[in-house]
């Protein structure tokens, strides 16, 4: 094929035997020419080994080379590019000093003064100057040529030995991500340059037809004639609806313009169509935004027996989307897509940090790494786990006014500057090939790792044909059959001899445990024992000493009722319980209060009895004064004629009756208030006394209560009587006014009588203390002890006699 280098700029003819050595020979026209052709005869053939210009010696420097590449070491590339403000930009004054390269490898960042970041800065929460460490900072003077040279032309040289490689941009938009990748104003970038680099190098040892299709990420198809027809059809389709919206894939078609005329983006069609006889696959994806172009190459041994393919080499380049693009686009389907673009984006930027994180603390459990969250990062997955290898070109604009954004993407690019490779995955393509070689029988014996020790083929399986691969499953179902088999033989046995020992620990434990049983059992029962005996003792101390000091009690209580007995007082004895057990002192004191309160309450009883007697005496000698007074009235009835003072006599004495029921009321509010007061001292008492020995004094004080009660009524009924006497006497008086004319007023001042009337009314001294002692109680609760108040207050309620007796009459 004859390909012009793009704007002239490309020369990689200096590399193109270096990529020989490992990847491909001009070998098209022998194989076609040999029996292979009749076995794949659409498939060109690229072997190492079948040049003839590429030594021996090299191809094994090449692949130790490649092996000390593989061994996971290596830290991911990221590079980084300045773009040169436009004239426009500096207009702005977008230039501020904010972006400076220190070295070729280390950039500052100086905030700006109206950033958001030199703003969090003066509040003391952010820093304003960054530093960033990369594996090469290509400033704003330098070429295509110089960033491709340091990027993307070992990748293609990578590619060409069958391996596989990514190259991706990222970065705000406006940063020239796409400016790199497909180049603009003649210069040409580094998709572009690579293409024309593999084209360059693979020149004469292309295969004619393009009939094989990818499918998923590692495998192909071949298309019939049929099939490739109508792919070309939905192709040019494609490229037709392309060019009318012009979409991005039309700036990229116009970046990819070459010289020779032919179409970057229609690279795909121009492999397919006008470039016949090539071997390039080419898939050309677009993700929300975010271009990929992939290429891959396959590697085809001639001489192998089973299989042709020995090796499939990609590159793939990403121009991935501004990630603040949805900044610009408020609603709609551009909104949508903005949201695509920051979610794929936001989910690379988990999984690059997940990789790290994995990566480095490998003492942690591993994080899940996201890949399926988002359709970019499961197309770029493979490179990401071992199946090839990505370098990241970090875009950013020196513009003050987009600093944020860029500080940003520069920090997410140095999560990904930490990123270590992983080791390589390898298809295990030797063991597949013993698996199809050697009988099963012979497979007991050989395990992967001997596969892999004993050959150092690579590749992929898809280099087998689908016959050798289905057998080489059965083989393999058949393996994991023997080998499921074996390991259940083995588990079993695993288990019966764990079992076994097992058992016999058991046993043993058994035995152990018997033994220290006995023993403890022995030293528990000698512990009870002699507990009973120390506890024996001690009850039997006890209860002799309880006993003694009861006896003492007992003797003590004797001769306090002797003393009682002798002093002829009959307080209720009042013994301490046989229950209390407090001892003799106690016992002791108790007896003295016992004593004490009866002593007391009989020297109140004695003063009750003497009061009775008093009141009694002043009843006799008023029934006596009042038998005199009868019989004095009756001589003056029979010798006088009788005035209007009986009428008076009656009033006075009803008047003092009244007087004696006010005093009676409140002689009973006295009893209540002084009950509640006893209840107080009761309890009060009852704290440091025996209560109930206080309550039988109680009792036995409201008997003798309740036997002066009697007596007062008794009076009240003597005084009814009285009143009675009076009155039939008063009814006698009138009934001889009547019969009897009306004496003088001389006369009966003559006798007196109005004197007399008024001194009853005023002042009747001889006639006081007559009714005063009918109501001796008035004086009589202040004129006792608190004590005998205390016991009086006990009284359940007043008599209700004077009461009724007052409202009969
Ligand atoms: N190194 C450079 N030298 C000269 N001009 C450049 C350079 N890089 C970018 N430009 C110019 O800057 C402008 C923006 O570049 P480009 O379109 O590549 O940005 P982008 O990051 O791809 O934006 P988007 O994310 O929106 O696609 C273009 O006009 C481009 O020509």
């Amino acid at each position: 094929m004859a390909l012009a280098s793009p704007c002239g700029l490309l020369s990689d003819e200096d590399e193109c035997g270096a990529v020989f050595e490992s990847t491909a020979a001009d070998i098209g026209a022998v194989v076609r020419s040999q029996r292979f052709v009749s076995v794949l005869p659409e498939i060109s053939v690229i072997s190492p080994a079948a040049d003839p210009r590429t030594p021996t010696q090299e191809i094994t420097t090449d692949v130790s080379r490649r092996g000390s590449a593989d061994d996971g070491s290596e830290k991911l590339k990221v590079f980084l590019r300045i773009r040169p403000l436009t004239e426009a930009e500096q207009e702005r004054g977008e230039e501020q000093g904010c972006v400076n390269v220190q070295s070729e490898d280390n950039l500052l960042l100086r905030a700006p003064k109206d950033s958001h970041n030199m703003k969090s800065a003066e509040r003391g929460v952010a820093q304003s100057l960054h530093k960033f460490t990369f594996t090469k900072i290509f400033g704003a003077q330098s070429s295509q040529q110089e960033v491709y040279d340091h990027t993307i032309r070992e990748m293609v040289r990578d590619v060409l030995r069958g391996e596989n490689r990514l190259l991706y941009t990222y970065g705000v938009t406006n940063s020239g991500k796409t400016y790199t990748i497909q180049g603009a104003g003649g210069e040409a970038g580094l998709l572009p340059r690579a293409l024309v680099s593999v084209f360059l190098k693979l020149s004469g040892r292309l295969y004619s037809a393009m009939d094989l299709k990818p499918v998923l990420s590692q495998e192909v198809r071949k298309l019939d004639t049929g099939e490739v027809r109508a792919e070309e059809m939905r192709r040019d389709a494609l490229l037709r609806e392309v060019e009318s919206t012009g979409g991005a894939q039309s700036r990229l078609r116009a970046g990819l313009s070459w010289d020779s005329g032919i179409s970057g983006l229609s690279a795909a069609s121009h492999i397919a169509t006008q470039l016949e006889g090539q071997n390039i696959t080419m898939c050309f994806l677009d993700i929300s935004s975010h271009s990929i172009f992939t290429i891959r190459v396959l590697h085809v041994k001639p001489q192998a027996e089973l299989g042709q393919v020995t090796r499939i080499g990609e590159l793939s380049v990403c121009d991935l989307a501004g990630s603040e693009r949805c900044k610009a686009q408020q609603n709609g389907e551009r909104m949508k897509e903005a949201n695509n673009i920051n979610t794929s984006l936001l989910t690379l930027g988990r999984c690059i940090t997940a990789l790290r994180h994995n990566q480095t603390n490998k003492s942690r459990p591993p994080l899940v790494v996201p890949f399926r969250d988002s359709k970019l990062t499961r197309v770029l997955q493979s490179f990401f786990c071992g199946h090839g290898r990505s370098c990241m070109l970090v875009n950013i604009n020196p513009c003050a006014s987009t600093y944020d954004e860029t500080l940003q993407a520069l920090k997410f690019s140095a999560i990904a500057t930490q990123l270590v490779h992983g080791p390589c995955s390898k298809t295990r393509v030797a063991y597949i090939l013993s698996l199809l070689r050697e009988p099963p029988a012979h497979l007991n014996n050989t395990t992967l790792l001997e596969e892999e020790e004993e050959s150092d083929e690579e590749g992929d399986i898809t280099m087998f044909d689908p016959e050798a691969l289905l057998k080489a499953i059965d083989v393999l179902k058949r393996e994991v059959l023997r080998q499921r088999q074996e390991k259940e033989e083995l588990e079993a046995t695993v288990r019966e001899q764990v079992c076994a020992e097992m058992m016999e620990v058991i046993s043993r434990m058994q035995d152990d445990f018997s033994e220290m049983l006995e023993t403890e059992r022995d030293l528990m029962e000698k512990r009870c024992e002699n507990k009973l005996n120390n506890l024996k003792s001690s009850l039997k101390k006890y209860y002799s000493q309880e006993l003694e000091e009861r006896d003492e009690e007992i003797r003590e209580l004797a001769a306090a009722l002797k003393e009682n007995e002798e002093g002829h007082i009959a307080p209720a004895p009042i013994f301490p319980p046989l229950s209390d057990v407090s001892g003799p002192r106690r016992s002791r004191r108790l007896a003295s209060t016992h004593k004490r309160d009866a002593d007391h309450e009989s020297v109140e009883l004695t003063q009750c009895k003497a009061e009775l007697e008093q009141c009694k005496a002043e009843l006799d000698l008023k029934h006596t004064e009042l038998r005199l007074k009868t019989l004095e009235l009756k001589r003056l009835q029979e010798n006088l004629p009788v005035t209007g003072t009986t009428g008076t006599l009656t009033t006075t004495a009803e008047r003092k009756l009244q007087e004696g029921q006010r005093n009676l009321k409140q002689l009973r509010m006295e009893l209540q208030m002084l009950g509640v007061k006893l209840q107080s001292g009761e309890r009060a008492c009852c704290r440091n006394t025996d209560g109930e020995r206080l309550r039988n004094a109680l009792f036995s004080a409201d008997g003798k209560l309740a036997k002066q009660d009697q007596m007062l009524v008794e009076l009240h009924t003597s005084l009814q009587l009285v009143r009675a006497d009076l009155r039939k006497k008063d009814e006698l008086l009138a009934q001889l006014q009547r019969s009897q004319p009306p004496p003088a007023s001389s006369s009966c001042k003559k006798r007196g009588c109005g004197v007399a009337v008024a001194y009853v009314e005023n002042q009747p001294p001889e006639k006081r203390p007559f009714f005063r002692s009918f109501f001796p109680s008035r004086q009589r609760p202040e004129a006792g002890t608190p004590y005998t108040r205390v016991l009086r207050s006990r009284q359940p309620s007043p008599p209700s006699t004077p009461i009724q007796l007052r409202v009969k009459y």
